[in-house]
Formats: C-alpha cells, structure tokens, sequence
C-alpha cells in the first residue's frame, strides 16, 4: 500500500552565517496509511524540523516527500491542506486571542469556499467533544484543554487524513493530557486517520503509536515498533539509553 507519508533523503540547514548548519541529515522514514508513527530523541534532535519540513513551513529543504504517492511540491497548496494539517504543542501559538473559536473554525471553510460554516463547526466542535455554545468563546475563555480541542477541532474541519503532531499534549496539565491522548486515540479510529507524532514521552508514543522512530543530531537512528519500549529490543545504544531513561523516570514518580 502507498505510504501516507514518504520521506527519503531529507537534508536542512538551518541558521545565518557562521551559524548555519546542517539539521536535518538524510532522514527517511514511511507512515503507512492509517498508522501512528512517532518521532522521538533529545531536544534539539530535529523531530519537530521533520515535521516544519512536511508541513510546508520551511523551506529550503533538500531529498524527497510524498504524501499519499504525491511529491509534496506537486501538490497545490490547497489541495495539501486538506490532506494534511498540522496541531502544535502551545494551542495559544495556533488560536488567534482575538479570535472567537466560530471565527478560528470558520476561516479555513471560508478559504476553501466549503458551504454550512456554522453546521460544519458545530460538528467538528462535537467531534472533540465540546457544546456548539463553545463557537462564541475566546481562547482565554478555555481551559488549556479545551483550547488544545479546538486545535484539533480547526485542524480536522477540512477532513484531512494526515495529521502532524508535534507535542500535542506536553503544554496540558498531567490530568488533561489522558484526556486529550484519548480523543486523539479515539479520532484515528474513526476517520481512519493517519498521525506523525513528535513526543518527548515515551508513555504518550507507548500510548498512541504503532512504531516510532528514534533521532539524534538530525539524524533517524532507527525504526521501532512500540513494543521495544516495553522489552527494550533495540539495537542502537542510544535508543536503548533513551528508552531506559525513560523508564527510569517513571519508576522513580
Ligand atoms: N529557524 C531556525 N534557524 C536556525 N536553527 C534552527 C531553526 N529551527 C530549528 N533550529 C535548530 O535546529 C535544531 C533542531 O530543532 P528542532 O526544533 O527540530 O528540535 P526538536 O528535536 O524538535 O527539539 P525539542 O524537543 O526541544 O522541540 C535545534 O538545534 C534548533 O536550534
């Protein structure tokens, strides 16, 4: 089956002058239609520049990317919207604050001339479980939570099949952050969608993901299915410490 994503040869340098540098160095990975595939390793590692890459906000990028057998550059610009749509970590960072959550749902129906804005946004806001009431709030008016919802809610409107996640649960409290998991969890199963997922936590890729890949200095290490957090079946030595790290961690909290 075509790979929903595709990447093969993925190379950016990123900074001015002497400052510039390679960050991203020959990164190859496939999403299968349909998968949660995560993205792990240390800060700086790159995971969230992958995703930039994906999502058209940089440019500049060198190697290949398919979405759904389609060279990403191909593809015109909205038809790439409504295929894939990207929700961020800081729901503050993606919602506008003098926006009302009707006017952040009904731009992006409003940009692809789709009809019914209103019934259309009270769908997607009941897809993510809050009232059609919530239409008439402001972000500040939400709890992190509900603020991340309406994220998800705007970024599933045009009814993409790919979602780029980078971290989107890490700025909620520990309390929210299973609930939002949740959804996300829940919503993959019913739209069939697919998710590239960038954590820090290895519990939220146990929790969500069938494999993810393991970064380090730009670089893809290796490719593991979910299992090998449980049984630590890594060949690498750096996913290896990383995992254990991690699981270190939670014993110890
Ligand atoms: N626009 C930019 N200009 C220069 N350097 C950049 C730019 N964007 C990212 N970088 C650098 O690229 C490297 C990778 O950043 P990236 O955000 O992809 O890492 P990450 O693995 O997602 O880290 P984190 O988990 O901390 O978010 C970092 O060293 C970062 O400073």
């Amino acid at each position: 089956m075509t790979a929903a994503v595709s990447i093969r040869d993925l190379d950016i340098e990123l900074g001015f002058g002497a400052s510039r540098r390679l960050i991203l160095d020959g990164v190859a990975l496939d999403v299968p239609q349909g998968a949660c595939f995560g993205l792990v390793g240390e800060s700086g590692s790159g995971k969230s520049t992958v995703l930039r890459c994906i999502a058209l906000l940089l440019r500049g990028w060198s190697g290949d990317i398919d979405i759904n057998g389609r060279p990403v550059r191909d593809i015109p610009r909205a038809e790439y919207c409504r295929q894939v749509q990207m929700v961020f970590q800081d729901p503050y960072g993606s919602l506008h604050p003098r926006q009302s959550v009707a006017t952040a749902l009904f731009e992006p129906l409003r940009t692809h001339k789709l009809d019914r804005h209103q019934e259309r946004a009270e769908a997607a806001l009941a897809d993510v479980g809050l009232p059609g009431d919530f239409l008439y709030r402001y972000p500040h008016e939400l709890s992190g939570g509900q603020r991340q919802r309406v994220a998800i809610a705007r970024a599933l409107i045009l009814d993409p099949s790919i979602l780029l996640l980078d971290e989107p649960t890490s700025a909620l409290d520990v309390s929210v952050q299973a609930e939002v998991l949740n959804l996300l969890s829940d919503l993959r199963t019913k739209r069939g969608l697919t998710y590239l997922l960038v954590s820090h936590d290895l519990a939220v890729i146990d929790h969500l993901c069938d494999q993810f890949a393991v970064m380090q200095h730009g670089r893809l290490l290796e490719v593991l299915p979910r299992e090998a957090i449980a049984n630590l079946q890594v060949t690498n030595d750096y996913s290896r410490s990383l995992i254990q790290a991690s699981l270190d961690y939670d014993r110890a909290i």
